[in-house]
């Protein structure tokens, strides 16, 4: 048997159904299930993909490496202003890029090995689908099906980029984040077309290493899940930044000499933006369409995602799932948090966990970041909720004026009656790192004045921005 099954004693000859403890399908949050409580046992691990899972791979950690190159330039370029002369000579995005990849592609590659050779596991590197109760069928990558059974199956299959049919039909070629960060040559113009979490974010990213961008978006806003007051004014920086078409739809596409145009329509009429490389960055769905669920008895909602009860159960007995298969959140750190609730629950059946739940915070490594938890002031309003809201300016603060700050904020919402904050939005430097007592503080139930005066704020440190939000809210 070729090792790209695993272990030979362990898979059996094809055409063969093999049994096993625990069969779980993805190797992104799911890798992290094969723990020490399955010693002894048999751990069936089955990816179709890159080992790693999109996190790894495609997610997180590639954006947030470019993410660092990018503040790193675009610090140079502000250098002057504090006296400072500095120059942007060039961007080597080919040496940039190595970097990341030449560090990244060997852990998911080791990950491989170790379920391939390590202690445990099979590893069956092809894609899975059910073809009964706790039966699954897998396509192996290199040819052949196997086709195994287990006491236990775990859904951690992740989700995929979403293309919309305009662009796909058309023809043109496109990227997605799947495949933008391993481009040759940067392109002199990119064209994004959405202006969620993966738009500003590679907005940022390209316009930092000099190339021209525009972001086409839907809506009157970038970001425009978030609290209207940070969408605002997120936008407007973005306008300082990039070409950004918001209220804008894309009516057709075509491909030219080098690049692509684009056919847009919004509220004054029709225009033509041409750019030379294109990005659709317009939201990811779970990947369940190919997976059987119907021979595997598993129920979905209506947007594909499988549905899961409060301890991560599927509809069909023995069958779980976790993170962007399942979750309305597609975050890595709610992945994560799944992945520990579904790996005790595995081996506990009589003391079964419930997956975390609210409140489900989110970072945006854009410029400015952006970090949030919790309620926006239009959802309060909408549930009819007592509530009060302050806007702490950066500026406002020692270490924030040392910055010279004219437009990073920290909004923060708290229930009048009670003290608690039902929600904290900042933009900003660093507002991912500063949010964190406030996730803290909803998480546990601590009062805003617990929080702002029961503690020492280290003095003139920026966290001084969230002091004083706490102490602005009148509660
Ligand atoms: C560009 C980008 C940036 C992101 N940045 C952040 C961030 O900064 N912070 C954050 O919290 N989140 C971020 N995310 C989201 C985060 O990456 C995901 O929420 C998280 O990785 C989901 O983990 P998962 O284990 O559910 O799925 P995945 O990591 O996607 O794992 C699923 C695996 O299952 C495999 N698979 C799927 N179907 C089958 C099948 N039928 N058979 C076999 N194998 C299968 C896939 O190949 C994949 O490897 C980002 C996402 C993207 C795309
Ligand atoms: N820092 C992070 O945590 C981070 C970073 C990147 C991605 N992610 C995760 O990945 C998910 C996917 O990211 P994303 O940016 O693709 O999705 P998104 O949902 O954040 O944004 C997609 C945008 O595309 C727009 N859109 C949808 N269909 C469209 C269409 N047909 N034409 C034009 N616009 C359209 C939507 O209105 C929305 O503004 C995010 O929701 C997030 O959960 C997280």
């Amino acid at each position: 048997m070729s090792d790209q099954t695993g272990h030979t004693e362990q898979t059996g000859q094809s055409g063969q159904t093999d049994h096993f403890d625990l069969a779980i399908i993805g190797t992104g949050s799911g890798n992290s299930l094969v723990t020490p409580d399955f010693e002894g046992k048999r751990v069936a691990v089955i990816e179709g993909g890159t080992f790693g899972g999109t996190c790894l791979n495609v997610g997180c950690i590639p954006t947030k490496m470019f993410v660092y190159a990018a503040e790193v330039a675009a610090s140079a370029r502000d250098a002057a202003r504090f006296g400072v002369d500095a120059t942007v000579h060039g961007v080597r995005w080919a040496d940039v890029r190595n970097r990341i990849f030449q560090r990244i592609d060997p852990i998911a590659e080791g990950g491989k090995r170790y379920r391939i050779e390590g202690p445990g596991t099979t590893a069956f590197l092809g894609h899975a689908r059910f073809t009964g109760d706790r039966r699954l069928t897998v396509e192996l990558a290199d040819g052949g099906e196997r086709t195994l059974t287990a006491d236990q199956v775990v859904i951690a299959a992740g989700a995929h980029p979403v293309v919309p049919d305009v662009v796909r039909e058309s023809g043109v070629p496109f990227h997605t984040s799947d495949t933008i960060m391993r481009i040759d040559d940067l392109p002199e113009h990119l064209v994004i077309v959405g202006g969620g979490y993966i738009g500003v974010e590679m907005a940022h990213v390209f316009a930092s290493f000099g190339v021209r961008v525009s972001v086409v978006a839907r809506g009157p806003l970038l970001v425009r899940h978030l609290d209207e007051e940070i969408a605002a004014r997120f936008t407007a920086l973005a306008r300082e930044q990039w070409d950004v078409r918001t209220g804008t739809t894309v009516t057709a596409l075509e491909r030219t000499g080098e690049g692509v145009r684009l056919h847009l329509e919004d509220e004054t009429g029709s225009s033509v933006l041409e750019g030379d490389l294109l990005l659709v960055a317009t939201g990811r769905e779970p990947n369940t369409a190919d997976l059987g669920v119907e021979a595997g008895g598993i129920r979905l909602h209506d947007d594909g995602r499988v549905a899961v009860d409060e301890v991560g159960r599927t509809s069909a007995p023995g069958v779980w799932a976790l993170g962007d298969v399942s979750s309305p959140h597609q975050l890595k750190h709610v992945a994560n948090a799944e992945a520990r609730a579904i790996a005790h629950n595995l081996v506990h059946p009589d003391d079964l966990h419930p997956l975390p739940t609210e409140p489900v915070p989110a970072g945006i490594f854009s410029h400015p970041q952006i970090a949030t938890v919790g309620l926006t002031e239009e959802e309060c309003v909408e549930r009819g909720l007592a509530h009060v809201s302050f806007v702490q300016s950066y500026g406002d603060t020692a270490y924030g004026w040392a910055m010279e700050d004219t437009t990073s904020v920290c909004k923060l919402i708290a229930d009048p009656a009670t003290g608690l904050l039902l929600g904290a939005h900042l933009m900003g430097p660093h507002a991912t790192t500063l949010i964190q007592p406030l996730i803290q503080a909803m998480s546990f139930g601590q009062t805003v004045r617990d929080v702002a005066r029961g503690q020492y704020w280290i003095h003139p440190a920026l966290a001084e921005v969230v002091e004083n939000a706490l102490l602005g809210l009148a509660v």
